[in-house]
Parts: C-alpha cells; sequence; structure tokens
C-alpha cells in the first residue's frame, strides 16, 4: 500500500469508527417527492418506483399518505398483491388523531391501519407556534394526540415512525417542549422519531448541534429529514448521522417540495462509501436506477447530479486528463462503478493531447506512443473551435475528426457534387398563404449518380429528405435513422444576421444516439454539415461498407 493509499484508508477508518453501520435509510420519494411541484404519479408509476426503490437496497419505502389521497389508498391495496419487496418494507404515512378524537376513532388513523402497511409514519406537530396556530389546540393536547396515536399503532403491531414536523425550528423557540413531543413517542413505542427540518433552512452546525442534544437528552433512534431551501439538505444529513442519527430519509434524485428532500443516493452513497456508515445492496446500480426512476416521473435527469448526473464523472481540462491517464484517482473522488457510472473524456478547446488519447481509448483506438497524430488532432480541436465547432455536445464528429486523421480520409459513403434548398411564400389571396420548402442533392455512390429533390416543413426538412432520397437506394439502412433534436445557436450575436451560426443535430436508430455538429454563416450550411455527418457517423457504426 502507497503513503497515500494508507493516509486515505486511516482517514475513512477514523470517520467510520465514529458511526455505527447501522443507519436505517428511508425513502420519501412516493410521499414527499410527490409533492414537487409538476409531478403527478399514476399508482402504475409508484409501483414501478418503488421496485426500483427496493432494487437499489433501501429499507424502507413510503408510499403516500392513503385515506388522504386516494391513488395513495390505491396504490397500498395494489401493493399488497402486486409488489413483490425483496429488502425495503412499506411505510404508509399520515398525521396524529386530531386534536379531541381518540386514534380508534379517527377515519385518518383507521385509513393507516386498513393500508396494511407494517410500518406507519405519523406526522406530528413539535413546534409549541405550530401547535397553537396551525394546530389551534396546547401544548398538552398535542402530546397526548403523539402518544395515543403512537400506541395504538404499536399495539396493534405496526412499526411506528414518528416525523416530528418543524423540530429545528421547533426546538430554536421552546426547546423543552419539542424535547417532550420526542420522549411522548418514544415512550408510547415509536421506533425511530426523526427530526424534520420542513422548512429547509437549517446549516448543519445548528443540526449537528441540535441531534447531539437531544440524543444526550432521550433514549431511542433519532432519524433526519431534510429539506434543501438552504442547500444543505445532503450536508445536514450527514451532519446529523455524525452527531449520532441512526436513520436517514430522503428522496431519489432530490424530488420533494418546493426545493426538494435531501437526495437519498448521494446521502447514501457519500455514508456508504465515505462512512460504511449504510450498506445499499444496489449502489452498482444506482445511476440505472435514478435514470428510470426519471423516465417514469417524465423530469429529465439533472446531469450534474453527484454520483449519478452524466457529468458527475465528465473531464473536459486537458490537464486533468494528463493525470487521469496515470490514474484515474487523481481527479476522482471515488471509482464510478461503485454507483454504476462511467467516467467520459469531453474534447473541446481545453482539450490537451492526453484527452484526446483517453477519448480514443474510449471510442475503441490505440492513440498510445502516436505523439503527431495526437498532437494534429489536438490542434485541429483547438481551431475548429475556435471558429464554433463544440465537440464535448458532438462526440460523433470528434470521431469522424479523428478517423480523419487515422484513416487518411476517413470513412467515404458518397461524394456530394452539390446541394441547394430554397423557401417561397404563396399568397392565397384569403389569407392563408403557404410557405413552401424544396430542396434538391445531387450526389454519387459506388452505385452511380443519384439526383433526389425532396420538400419539407422548412428547408432544412427538405434538405433532409432530399439527402435521404438519394442515399436511401445505395444505402436502406438510413431507414433507421431518425433526426431526434435540432438545436440552433447565433455564436456572435452582434452580427445580427450576418452572425456566424453553430447547429447540433441528434440522431437516433432507436438504440442509439449521436450528436454531430455543424458551423457555417448561413444556418442551412451549418445544417447540411451536420446532417451529412450524421449519416457518415450512422453508417459506419450500423458496420456498413462503402457501396
Ligand atoms: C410537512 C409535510 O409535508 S406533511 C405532509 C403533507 N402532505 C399533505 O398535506 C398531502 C395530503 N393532504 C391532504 O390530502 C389534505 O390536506 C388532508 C386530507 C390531510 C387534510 O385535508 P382537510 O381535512 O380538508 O383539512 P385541511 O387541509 O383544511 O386542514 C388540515 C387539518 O389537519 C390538521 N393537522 C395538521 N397537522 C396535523 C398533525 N400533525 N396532526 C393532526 N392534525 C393535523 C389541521 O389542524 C387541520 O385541522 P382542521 O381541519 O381541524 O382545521
Ligand atoms: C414530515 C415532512 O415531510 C417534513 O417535516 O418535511
Amino acid at each position: 500500500m502507497s503513503t497515500t493509499d494508507t493516509r486515505a484508508s486511516a482517514a475513512q477508518a477514523d470517520g467510520a469508527a465514529a458511526r455505527a453501520s447501522t443507519v436505517q435509510v428511508y425513502d420519501t420519494t412516493l410521499r414527499d417527492g410527490a409533492q414537487q411541484e409538476g409531478m403527478n404519479l399514476s399508482v402504475a408509476d409508484k409501483l414501478a418506483i418503488a421496485a426500483l426503490l427496493d432494487e437499489l437496497g433501501v429499507d424502507y419505502v413510503e408510499g403516500g399518505w392513503p385515506g388522504a389521497v386516494p391513488k395513495d389508498t390505491e396504490f397500498f391495496a395494489r401493493a399488497a398483491k402486486e409488489l413483490d419487496l425483496s429488502h425495503a418494507r412499506l411505510a404508509a404515512f399520515g398525521s396524529t388523531c386530531r386534536a379531541g378524537a381518540q386514534p380508534d376513532e379517527d377515519p385518518q388513523v383507521r385509513a393507516l391501519v386498513d393500508s396494511e402497511a407494517g410500518v406507519i409514519t405519523l406526522v406530528a406537530k413539535s413546534d409549541i407556534r405550530h401547535v397553537e396556530r396551525a394546530l389551534r389546540t396546547d401544548g398538552q393536547e398535542n402530546l397526548r394526540m403523539i402518544s395515543a396515536t403512537v400506541r395504538h399503532l404499536v399495539g396493534l403491531g405496526r412499526e411506528v415512525v414518528v416525523d416530528a414536523e418543524h423540530f429545528f425550528d421547533g426546538y430554536g423557540f421552546d426547546p423543552e417542549y419539542a424535547l417532550s413531543c420526542v420522549r411522548a413517542a418514544f415512550e408510547a413505542g415509536a421506533a425511530t422519531v426523526v427530526l424534520c427540518d420542513t422548512n429547509g433552512g437549517m446549516l448543519p452546525d445548528v443540526v449537528a448541534r441540535v441531534v447531539t442534544d437531544v440524543r444526550a437528552r432521550t433514549t431511542g433512534r433519532l432519524g433526519m429529514h431534510a429539506h434543501n431551501d438552504s442547500g444543505c439538505a445532503v450536508a445536514n444529513t450527514l451532519a446529523a448521522v455524525a452527531a449520532g442519527a441512526g436513520h436517514v430519509q430522503g428522496t431519489i434524485n432530490g424530488y420533494g417540495e418546493r426545493t426538494g428532500n435531501a437526495d437519498l443516493v448521494t446521502c447514501a452513497a457519500n455514508l456508504e462509501l465515505k462512512q460504511s456508515a449504510v450498506t445499499l445492496p444496489g449502489l452498482g446500480d444506482a445511476s440505472r436506477i435514478a435514470h428510470a426512476v426519471s423516465e417514469i416521473t417524465n423530469i429529465p435527469p439533472y446531469t450534474r447530479q453527484p454520483y449519478v448526473g452524466s457529468s458527475a464523472f465528465a473531464h473536459k481540462a486537458g490537464l486533468h486528463a494528463s493525470a487521469i491517464r496515470v490514474d484515474p484517482d487523481l481527479y476522482q473522488h471515488i471509482d464510478p462503478v461503485t454507483v454504476g457510472n462511467d467516467m467520459r473524456m469531453l474534447i473541446s478547446e481545453m482539450a490537451g493531447r492526453a484527452s484526446i488519447e483517453l477519448k480514443g481509448r474510449e471510442l475503441g483506438f490505440d492513440l498510445s506512443g502516436q505523439a503527431d497524430l495526437l498532437a494534429r488532432v489536438t490542434n485541429r480541436v483547438k481551431a475548429a473551435e475556435a471558429d464554433g465547432y463544440t465537440y464535448d455536445a458532438a462526440d460523433a464528429s470528434f470521431e469522424l475528426l479523428l478517423r480523419s486523421e487515422l484513416d487518411g480520409g476517413g470513412p467515404h459513403f458518397f461524394d456530394v457534387e452539390s446541394w441547394r434548398a430554397f423557401v417561397e411564400h404563396r399568397p392565397s389571396g384569403n389569407g392563408a398563404d403557404t410557405i413552401d420548402a424544396e430542396a434538391t442533392v445531387k450526389l454519387r455512390t459506388g452505385q452511380g449518380r443519384m439526383i433526389s429533390t425532396g420538400e419539407g416543413n422548412g428547408p432544412v426538412n427538405a434538405l433532409d429528405h432530399a439527402l435521404r432520397g438519394a442515399l436511401v437506394g445505395t444505402y436502406p439502412e438510413i431507414e433507421d435513422f431518425e433526426l431526434i433534436d435540432y438545436r440552433v445557436r447565433i455564436l456572435d450575436s452582434q452580427q445580427g444576421t450576418d452572425a456566424t451560426i453553430r447547429v447540433l443535430i441528434d440522431t437516433s436508430d432507436g438504440v442509439q444516439r449521436w450528436s454531430t455538429v455543424g458551423v457555417g454563416t448561413n444556418i442551412i450550411e451549418a445544417s447540411w454539415e451536420a446532417l451529412t455527418e450524421s449519416i457518415t457517423w450512422g453508417l459506419l457504426h450500423h458496420g456498413v461498407e462503402p457501396r
């Protein structure tokens, strides 16, 4: 073991020794995550997400609030028949009984029992101001509500978790009252009392101090539920664990009310990989699972999300690449494989020869020892980027550039003789004028000269149709290629309509997706370049030989 390794291991061992390795991981995506603006999950969505969370290996999946939200009532009914969880326990969320009511008479509490969930999580007020102003009752009655509801559910054989709402604010205002709520829950048999930063405004030092105090003055497992309004939800969760909390709540991808909850994957990865405080059996699949949940919620993944984002291990700076070539650990905090992610090299004006060599390796080319070639490609990339190209968003165009240096010309599927596109406005006289676009492409393949005309709803669309028309006889494979995204950026906006234009095109064949770039002072010229590169890369990667 090297000196650096020894030092790193010692530091990690210190951290680990300070913590129990039994911190419970409790997911509230289906309840608090669903409180996110714009999120609307069907029962089928919830069942699918619950199965993914179980694969990840969380200890608890909170399914929602049966009795309050009809879909959640249905979720628990269907979960009992359809969900086969191998690791997680299903938790139903709800509130304590109402002021003045008995739990066995309260329909909300009955709905929790009827959900048949083995775990019931009760939200309880712990800030005296909320008790008096929101519940409109007094402190003693709130303690009775907590105590009676917990006792009732424990008596029915359920594991009870109590979420002490607004705990940190309440503790700051009246610590004795906030503590009496925690004690009431434990004395009635709650397995865990979760201290909630409901308004999400806490900072880690406050969380650490409060959790330490509460731990010294109560007995029982404490948990942490952090919202991210101060941008500190993950940090606050880790601070709570460092101060002795044995249960963490959060949501996958950090979904949740307002700015969201603590991102559970980030929390759990930190706790497992850096502190050995949790064991998440599916951590090695975390990236796939986080993205699969994004597909279901229909909320695009956050590319810079820690651990699982597509940029989490993407390296752009040339100096980083030169060190990574020696040892990836020099610029990465963990091995991406441990969370199911990949290291990627981004090629741009900031690339150096090491970046090109590593990108080449990623693409399947061994460029080691080819100093002249690496220098040539680096120089071409820098010059092209200065002209407006951007290769970190267009891997396919970079690959073609690299191959053109490697193969002395690269793959050559067709020779373009000429192309043209025009747009015609046709007045109708009745106000319903039409605008038609038409393009003609002339090119040669090994099978002869092809001339094709295409129409479209704009000149680029017409050109795309004409190009495909000219090629499809020789290369029928292109019928599978579909242009799925088209982005235009004006590079020097002060030049008005004379500006340089960059076009990025994403193409898919239903299995893989690739991106190409074109640049020109004319939007059609830039689009043509990106279109032809897209077809070339697609043919190449379908194993097609020039015909
Ligand atoms: C911090 C959190 O995020 S907790 C989770 C919050 N999630 C949700 O609110 C989503 C689901 N909520 C709902 O469907 C509805 O708000 C319901 C069914 C819970 C309540 O709806 P309604 O019965 O129409 O009541 P309304 O929303 O007007 O008021 C809430 C009532 O709950 C009471 N209440 C609030 N917190 C608690 C608590 N911890 N324990 C007991 N009662 C509570 C309030 O005092 C109020 O009582 P009131 O009807 O006597 O005034
Ligand atoms: C319970 C909960 O969701 C909160 O206090 O934020």
